[in-house]
């Protein structure tokens, strides 16, 4: 068995060195009386004494070597046995057996026995040393030249020594701190889940922690035989490669990144890693890396994302996903002209369908179209559901391919099916847009392609439209005319004409319909045809319209007091989305009051289409203004889609017939059939007929012998200020009319 002389798992102490130190001074100690032949059989009493001292003292040496730790190092025991020695010595140097300088036997204790003791004994010890010698010398008639320099040796080894002892505790000190400083980091190292990381400036992985088996499944002994770069996703390879070169050639430097890295079993880990250059410490001499598994969190922020990104009852990429989209498609065309069209398709009177049979219903529809429009188009195309009752599809087509894709989308809404038993019939208006350089940011793309949805809806429903110059132009025109109508009520532009209705029986003033009129300082005159859309899309049309009615009431009431005259009804255009106002009839009401007017002198007009289009409100809304006491007409009737059955559930009391089906009266059969339709469907219902634009006599003298009461047109007046109205009511004659 090999003994080592000291235990090298630790730093070594003074205890240790003294251990070997002692046990070494015994054997020469011995071993020079032996060869010196000190030893013999005439030994004084004095040596024997002295032998009798080191023996033992020799023997506890040799088990203090053996069983270190066995005999615990106490000082009293070190001085008591230094002591000891010094006694054996001097014996022994006044017996001459040792020699007193030569061999410098008690320099030799004080440094061996001098290394255990503390520092104030050590003092006092090396002090003895040298009063010792001196005695000695002065017992063996020695010079004082021959042993002062034996007194500064022994002074000079016990600093030594105790210099030793110092240095020594000193090492095993740092030497325990280090240990605690790596049991620390050990148990931090173990204990944390995130992964810590060394490696070299190849990437060779020099160290790595536990946690990395928790999050990679590799020990880390298969660990230390890769290099990071065998671990990165294909897709992270190069964008980290840079980031990886950054680090290493920039000392002191440091790198965030987020990445996959490969899992053991095969799969990928989302991982953050930080990145620190310690190339240069000379503790570390690598990259250290510190990795956490953010795979909960990212699985959880790609939810998050679905959802912002999705819209929650289709499952289709939402308003914010499109806009994304958008973005991306216009710095492409803006960087490579890459193409793009948006087809914005809006279903038709889906509101409607939502009323009759509830928002669940329409809800189930909206799944089935969206079934549908996906299974047509082609899964490269991006079909997004902007809003409650539009997609948007956005598609790399050209002017042709993106009009076939409308015309499929149009055929795929349109066909009808079933839900709850009920047969549905959906219909779609579809706009498209393609992206050019004017183009700067998704909502300008998405503004054109709803233009021209709002053309499909104003040209009939149900068709496609593109987006081109005519359009832009129209465009810009409704966007500018959209501005000024929110200031023309306050510029005072507006005003309002009086169209007469004239009994065809007898040509007397049956009563105005009040055509309201704009006149824009730039624009000139703007036709109705084109502002009301406007007004109605902006909803400026409601406090227009509540004007128009108050202006009506207030010449109703100013014309009641006419002497000698029928007080004349003054029809008033409502628009449906005056009716939608949940405060309708309370500004209704409060119009009334404030102006004295009777209702019954006031007659509200709103079209066939409006009327249609909400059917269920509008027949509750005409019922209560039916109830304050107003006339109610129906506009434009014949070019609407009237049901028969909910036409007899309106509270009406006047059908008004379309222009279009007066133009051709007498000229096309087609028409008449329809305008003798029309009174006959009046006659059941109790309705009085009026003919709108009646422009010729003989048009007048057909109406009548059809059987209609009631006309007005240029046959018999233009439209006319209030003042030349009052005066035709007074004057109760019509210049350009004889009665039939
Ligand atoms: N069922 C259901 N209806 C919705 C949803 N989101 C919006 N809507 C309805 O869609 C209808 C849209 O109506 P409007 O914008 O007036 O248009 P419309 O009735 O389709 O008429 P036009 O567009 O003019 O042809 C409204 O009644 C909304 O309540 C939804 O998630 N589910």
């Amino acid at each position: 068995m090999r003994l080592p002389l000291l235990r090298s798992t630790s730093a070594v102490t003074t205890c240790e060195v003294f251990r070997v130190a002692s046990l070494f001074f015994y054997i020469i100690l011995l071993a020079h009386l032996t060869m010196t032949g000190s030893l013999s059989l005439a030994l004084s009493s004095a040596s024997r004494l002295a032998l009798g001292l080191l023996l033992p003292l020799s023997l506890l040496s040799l088990f203090r070597f053996l069983r270190p730790g066995a005999i615990a190092s106490r000082q009293w025991l070190n001085l008591f046995e230094m002591g000891v020695v010094m006694l054996a010595v001097s014996l022994l140097v006044l017996d001459r057996s040792l020699p007193l300088i030569g061999l410098p036997w008690l320099i030799a204790v004080a440094g061996v026995f001098m290394l255990p003791l503390e520092s104030g004994t050590a003092l006092a010890a090396a002090c003895t040393i040298v009063l010792l010698s001196m005695i000695l010398g002065s017992k063996l008639n020695m010079s004082l030249s021959e042993w002062l320099p034996h007194v500064y040796a022994t002074l000079f080894v016990g600093l030594l020594a105790r210099l030793l002892d110092r240095t020594l505790k000193q090492n095993a000190q740092a030497l325990e701190q280090a240990k605690l400083d790596q049991r620390r980091f050990d148990a931090i190292a173990r204990a944390t889940r995130h992964v810590i990381m060394i490696v070299d400036a190849r990437f060779q992985i020099m160290y790595v922690n536990p946690a990395i088996q928790e999050i990679t499944g590799y020990t880390e002994d298969e660990m230390r035989n890769l290099t990071i770069k065998d671990v990165n996703h294909p897709d992270d390879v190069t964008g980290r490669r840079e980031k990886l070169r950054y680090l290493r050639d920039n000392p002191g430097s440091s790198i965030f990144s987020r990445h996959r890295t490969r899992h053991k079993n095969g799969n990928w880990v989302w991982v953050e890693a930080r990145g620190y250059n310690l190339l240069q410490d000379p503790a570390i001499k690598g990259l250290v890396f510190s990795v956490e598994d953010i795979s909960e969190r990212m699985a959880y922020e790609v939810k998050l994302e679905h959802q912002a990104m999705h819209d929650p009852l289709t499952g289709l990429p939402n308003r914010r996903h499109v806009l994304k989209r958008l973005g991306i498609a216009i710095d492409a065309h803006q960087e490579n002209g890459a193409r793009l069209a948006v087809l914005v398709c809006n279903l038709d009177f889906f509101k409607s369908l939502n009323d009759i049979h509830g928002h669940d219903f329409g809800d189930r529809c909206l799944l089935e179209l969206t079934r549908r429009i996906v299974a047509e188009l082609p899964s490269s195309d991006f079909i997004a559901r902007f809003g409650g009752n539009e997609f948007v599809v956005l598609t790399d087509a050209d002017l042709a391919e993106a009009k076939i894709k409308a015309e499929t989308l149009l055929a795929a809404v349109s066909q009808q099916f079933v839900v709850d038993d009920v047969i549905v019939k959906i219909q779609a208006s579809v706009g498209i847009a393609f992206v050019n350089s004017t183009h700067k940011t998704p909502s300008a793309l998405l503004r054109d392609a709803d233009a021209a949805m709002y053309q499909a809806k104003e040209r009939g429903r149900n068709r496609v439209e593109i987006f081109d110059a005519a359009l832009q132009h129209l465009h810009t025109r409704r966007a500018q005319l959209d501005v000024a109508l929110r200031f023309s009520m306050e510029r005072n532009e507006l005003s309002l004409h009086y169209q007469p209705k004239v009994s065809l029986e007898d040509g007397s003033i049956k009563g105005f319909e009040l055509l309201l009129r704009w006149h824009h300082p730039e624009h000139g005159e703007i036709a109705p045809q084109e502002f009301i859309p406007i007004a109605e899309a902006s909803g400026v049309i409601v406090p227009i319209g509540l004007w128009v009615l108050e202006m009506a009431c207030l010449q109703v009431r100013s014309w009641s007091a006419l002497q000698d005259t029928v007080a004349p009804t003054i029809a008033v255009n409502v628009s449906m989305r005056q009716l939608l106002q949940s405060s309708f009839l309370q500004d209704v009401a409060a119009i009334l009051e404030r102006t004295g007017a009777a209702p019954s002198s006031i007659e509200l007009e709103l079209t066939e289409t409006s009327a249609m289009a909400n059917p269920l409100q509008t027949v509750e809304t005409l019922l209560l203004l039916k109830q304050m006491g107003f006339r109610l007409a129906l506009d434009d009737f014949g070019t609407g889609y009237s049901s028969l059955a909910y036409l007899q559930k309106l509270p009406l009391d006047v059908l008004k017939i379309d222009k279009a089906f007066i133009n051709g009266l007498c000229s096309n059969s087609g028409d008449a059939e329809i305008v003798r339709l029309i009174l006959a469907l009046a006659h059941t219902l109790k309705l009085e007929t009026v003919a709108e634009g009646v422009e010729t006599e003989e048009q007048a003298t057909q109406l009548l012998r059809m059987g209609c009461h009631l006309a007005q047109g240029y046959a018999f007046s233009r439209s006319l200020s209030a003042d030349e109205a009052e005066q035709l009511l007074r004057t109760e004659a019509v210049a350009t009319f004889e009665a039939c």
